[in-house]
């Protein structure tokens, strides 16, 4: 055998085609901004904590996909707008895979012992993901709408804007009973014509469409579709909460938040919210 191989040498030859003089030219770290991004991680605690690191990267990492879940949410909600229904699946279905993600990285984060996060939880003051107005633009695209969130981008006109012109859009599920209601389907004109700028509840007028939809399936594939993706969504939605509860409980316990929650009390009071309430109660009806 050839010993220049890589099996010889273990060491991978370059090939003669791999472009090694990059300057003047757009690289790696020049089209991502890693400059930028790399030098976004800036411990507060002094002496810096070691396990702070991990702290900022795992919500730096959320922000990221929380970015990517908003863009995808907002054009599904424009697709949807447009008759475009299984454009937006499109769009649901990679939001879920990212939600998917942003559960599953809890485990990273619960690798921080509570020992180990006393040490400079008191450098994050009233520093909390509560402030954070990507998840609040998440759930306000997806309908859990309130106004009252406003107020804490008060300091923050950019994100304040963005949550505001949020709160006045139709939600990925108004965009929805809007598109059923131009196929059809009989959506009474008090859902249509609902203030968007507070949460959708349960409106038991609506169920006999989700009913002949569920019973009628093969009829109604796309649209049928359509109402279990958002059902998997919700599901994710709340996994992730769940997941962030655990984490919370297992890292500060019963202690009241640094934004100034109760702190696990309130987190489980949202796990009784919910999206799309007659998506899960026609599930009830099912059969009957
Ligand atoms: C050890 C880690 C964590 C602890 C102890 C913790 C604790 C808390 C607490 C107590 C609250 C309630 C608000 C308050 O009073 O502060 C909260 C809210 C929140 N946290 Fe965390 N958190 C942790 C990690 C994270 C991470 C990694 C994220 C990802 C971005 C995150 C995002 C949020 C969000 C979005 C809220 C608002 C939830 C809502 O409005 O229902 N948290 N967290
Ligand atoms: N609310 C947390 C602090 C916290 O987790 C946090 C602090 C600053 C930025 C993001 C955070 N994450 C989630 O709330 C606590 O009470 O310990």
């Amino acid at each position: 055998m050839d010993n220049d191989t890589t099996a010889a040498t273990n060491t991978r030859a370059l090939e003669d085609g791999i472009v090694t003089d990059l300057r003047e030219k757009m690289t790696y770290g020049s089209y991502l901004d890693l400059d930028t991004l790399l030098s976004a991680q800036n411990p507060v605690s002094r002496p810096e904590h070691h396990d702070e690191l991990l702290f900022i990267i795992q919500h730096q990492t959320t922000e990221l996909w929380l970015k990517l879940v908003l863009h995808e949410l907002r054009e599904a909600c424009s697709l949807i707008a447009a008759d475009e229904l299984a454009a937006a699946l499109k769009k649901v279905a990679r939001v879920k895979h990212i939600q998917k993600t942003m559960t599953e990285q809890w485990s990273v984060l619960a690798t921080l012992t509570p020992s180990e996060y006393v040490q400079f939880r008191d450098s994050l003051a009233n520093s909390s993901g509560f402030q954070s107005y990507q998840y609040r633009a998440v759930e306000f695209a997806l309908g859990n709408k309130n106004a009252k969130m406003l107020q804490i981008f008060d300091g923050e006109p950019q994100a304040r804007a963005l949550l505001d012109d949020l709160l006045h859009r139709p939600s990925v599920y108004d965009e929805f009973l809007r598109y059923l209601a131009r196929r059809g389907f009989d959506i009474p004109a008090s859902v249509l014509e609902r203030d968007v700028t507070v949460a959708h509840t349960m409106t038991p007028e609506l169920l006999p469409v989700f009913i002949e939809i569920y019973d009628n399936a093969e009829k109604y594939w796309a649209i049928y579709e359509a109402c279990e993706e958002f059902v998997d969504l919700e599901d994710n939605f709340q996994l992730w909460r769940f997941r962030h509860l655990r984490t919370v409980q297992r890292t500060i316990g019963m202690k009241t938040g640094t934004g100034g929650s109760s702190g696990v009390d309130f987190l489980r009071r949202a796990l009784d919210l919910t999206f799309f309430p007659e998506l899960f109660a026609v599930r009830t009806e099912i059969g009957r």
